[in-house]
Formats: C-alpha cells, sequence, structure tokens
C-alpha cells in the first residue's frame, strides 16, 4: 500500500480520538448554561469550542506551516463579562485535560505534545482562532468540525468529530468519530462508537474510536426495492418532504432514516442506507467545507459517488463555504445517476428546490 499521507493520517486519527473522548466527557457534565446560540442561531457548546482547541493544538504541532479552516472562534470566549469568563476557563480546563492524555504518537514530545506538555491559556485561544483561514483552491490545509450535528450532541443522539486533510481543492484524508454509532449497524444495542477513515487512492475503513478492529467499509449493491434514505433530523436543515417526492419516484417504500451530522455519511459508506439527499431548505443557507469534506472522501473511497443535487462536484476550493454548489446527493455508483434523475423530476414538480 502506498504510503501517501501516512503521518497525516496517523495525527488525524490521534486528533479525533483524543476531541471524541473529550465529547464524552463534557456531554456527561454539561451544564445549561455551557451553550450558546451563535449568530446564525445554531447551538455551540464548551464542548465545540475544546475539542477545535485540541484538534488544532495537535496539527498546529505536527504540521505547524498547515492552515486549518475550523467552523469556531472564540469572538464569545475572550470577553469580561461573568458568562465569557466561565465559558472561557470551563474551554481551557478541558483542553487542558484533554491535551494531557497520551497520544500514542511516536513524534509527541519533538513537536511538544503529551503528557509532559503543558499549553497556556492563551495557546488554548489562539488554538481556536488557528481555524480561522478564509481557504482556496492552493495549498494544503485542514478543515475542522469539531462537533458536528450539535443538536443531535445536545439530544445525547448521533454527532461527529470530523477532520479533513484538502490539498488544491482536493480532499486527501477524512476522519470522522462518532462517539453514538453502533459499530455493528445491525446490532443497534451493541457496542458504540466508530471512526471512520479514508484516504484518497487507498480506500476507507472503519474502526472503534480507540483502533480495535479496522475493517474496510464498502457501499453494498443494493437490489431494487431494498434502498432507503438517510437524511437530517432537523427540517431545517434539508427539506424532508422533497425528499418524499424523491423517494417517490424511485419507488422506495422504506421509511427515512434520520440521523444528525456526518454520521450519515458513515451508514451510507458501511452500506446502513442507501442514499444521502441534502437539498436545501428556504433558509439560504450555504453548506460549510467542513459539513462534507472528510464525508464526501469516504463516500468515494467506499466506491460510492458524491455531487450536488444538479450532478456537479463538490468544489472544496471556494473558501470556506460550498458557495458554488447546491445540496448534495450521494449513493453507490449504480443509483446515483438514477437518483440525479429523479432530483430533477421532483425539483421540476416542485419549484423553488433545484
Ligand atoms: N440552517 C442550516 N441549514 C443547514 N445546515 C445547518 C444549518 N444550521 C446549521 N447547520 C449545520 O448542518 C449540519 C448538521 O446538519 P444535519 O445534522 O442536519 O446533517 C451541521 O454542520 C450544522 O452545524 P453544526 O456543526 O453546528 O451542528
Ligand atoms: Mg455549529
Ligand atoms: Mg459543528
Ligand atoms: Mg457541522
Amino acid at each position: 500500500m502506498s504510503l501517501f499521507f501516512a503521518t497525516e493520517r496517523q495525527v488525524a486519527i490521534a486528533a479525533v480520538r483524543r476531541a471524541c473522548g473529550l465529547t464524552s466527557t463534557v456531554f456527561n457534565k454539561l451544564i445549561k448554561n455551557e451553550t450558546l446560540t451563535k449568530g446564525d442561531k445554531s447551538p455551540v457548546t464548551v464542548g465545540d469550542f475544546s475539542a477545535q482547541a485540541v484538534v488544532n493544538t495537535i496539527l498546529s504541532r505536527a504540521f505547524p506551516d498547515d492552515p486549518i479552516i475550523g467552523e469556531e472562534d472564540t469572538k464569545d470566549l475572550r470577553g469580561d463579562s461573568p458568562e465569557s469568563t466561565a465559558l472561557r476557563s470551563r474551554v481551557i480546563d478541558l483542553a487542558t485535560e484533554s491535551l494531557a492524555g497520551e497520544l500514542g504518537l511516536g513524534e509527541m514530545e519533538e513537536w511538544g505534545l503529551g503528557p509532559k506538555h503543558t499549553h497556556t491559556p492563551s495557546q488554548l485561544l489562539d488554538a481556536i482562532d488557528r481555524g480561522t483561514y478564509s481557504g482556496g483552491a492552493v495549498g494544503r490545509m485542514w478543515t475542522l468540525d469539531p462537533i458536528d450535528g450539535t443538536k443531535g450532541f445536545l439530544r445525547g443522539e448521533q454527532f461527529a468529530v470530523c477532520l479533513a486533510l484538502i490539498v488544491d481543492a482536493k480532499v486527501q484524508l477524512g476522519v470522522i468519530g462518532c462517539p453514538n454509532l453502533s459499530q455493528d449497524a445491525s446490532k443497534p444495542d451493541g457496542p458504540k462508537g466508530c471512526m471512520f477513515v479514508a484516504v484518497r487512492g487507498q480506500g476507507a475503513e472503519q474502526m472503534s474510536i480507540s483502533g480495535a478492529n479496522p475493517a474496510p467499509v464498502k457501499i453494498p449493491v443494493f437490489p431494487d426495492g431494498d434502498l432507503n434514505m438517510l437524511e437530517s433530523v432537523e427540517a431545517a436543515h434539508s427539506s424532508h418532504s422533497f425528499n418524499d417526492r424523491v423517494s417517490r419516484h424511485l419507488g422506495i417504500t422504506r421509511s427515512p432514516t434520520r440521523m444528525d451530522s456526518q454520521a450519515k455519511y458513515c451508514a451510507l459508506s458501511r452500506g446502513d442506507g442507501g442514499i444521502y439527499l441534502r437539498l436545501p431548505g428556504t433558509s439560504g443557507y450555504v453548506e460549510k467545507i467542513w459539513d462534507h469534506a472528510p464525508g464526501s472522501l469516504l463516500v468515494e473511497e467506499a466506491g460510492g459517488v458524491i455531487t450536488d443535487a444538479r450532478g456537479l462536484p463538490l468544489n472544496f476550493g471556494l473558501g470556506r463555504e460550498l458557495r458554488e454548489n447546491h445540496g448534495v446527493v450521494a449513493a453507490g455508483k449504480f443509483v446515483h445517476e438514477k437518483v440525479l434523475a429523479a432530483v430533477k423530476e421532483a425539483s421540476e414538480e416542485e419549484k423553488p428546490n433545484v
């Protein structure tokens, strides 16, 4: 096997693993005033901020020249109000505790990481703000969603820690940690917590969050009548009624599986759902690159196809947003074209969706 991106893969797995551990700690201890509502009305918790501090600290030590496009920034943490001060100190404590753990990376010492190294509060806040890079079509850059599906996280349902390496607008590596996803889809009450790792040209695999039981994932060929749709829980994030219409065109009778976050891409990659469809609602929200970069590579490396609703490739080279894309259609390679045709038919019936 080619060893392209071997170090990046190892570091990204270690960083996502650490952040997954942190999110579980936060969930068990989250108190009411540790959640804020951002300008776009979406929630953000101490978990989102501290997970971004941890992942960005690890990435910046291992790859000091790589810029990072992360979802969060410290605007709400740097103020002097009692709320900001309390939030800031919780974020710093959580990140400090998480970074003090063993990372299992050979170069840890050399990079100034691991149990022997401390990080000052201002270094941790600056690490969060390493995520403010504006992106673009040229060069290496990481993109991070420290908690994708914050609403799912708060409900105790699906969420994901999502990290990808983009080089010249192409996703080369993607790691998604899903602490609440069943390791075996056929045993929903069995052990939970999986990580999905994809490297371009090297395939996709699932493992436990600790790295145990790695196994390749592949989208199966679904017999007709066995397909089903994966979609958001939040109706405001994508149109459920449009998906129903597409399902009718495809003759799908099974009810959709609703799940928060990029866990949907993970489910698709292992055949736990045949189609992921995400058409914009009416709010004018533009999708962000960190919400699709690792998931898109996972789907491709698992043998699937991903485009927008018009059949165009997702363009990760236009900055922080997928500005020129319209929705997302992901499915196995034998199904994708049929889904696009059904989306077209459905949208002709239901302007103004596409
Ligand atoms: N109005 C919106 N429309 C679409 N997606 C949104 C909107 N607000 C937030 N999101 C983002 O959509 C993703 C989750 O959607 P879903 O779970 O439905 O797939 C998350 O990345 C979430 O951000 P966040 O990372 O803050 O949770
Ligand atoms: Mg958010
Ligand atoms: Mg997020
Ligand atoms: Mg997100």
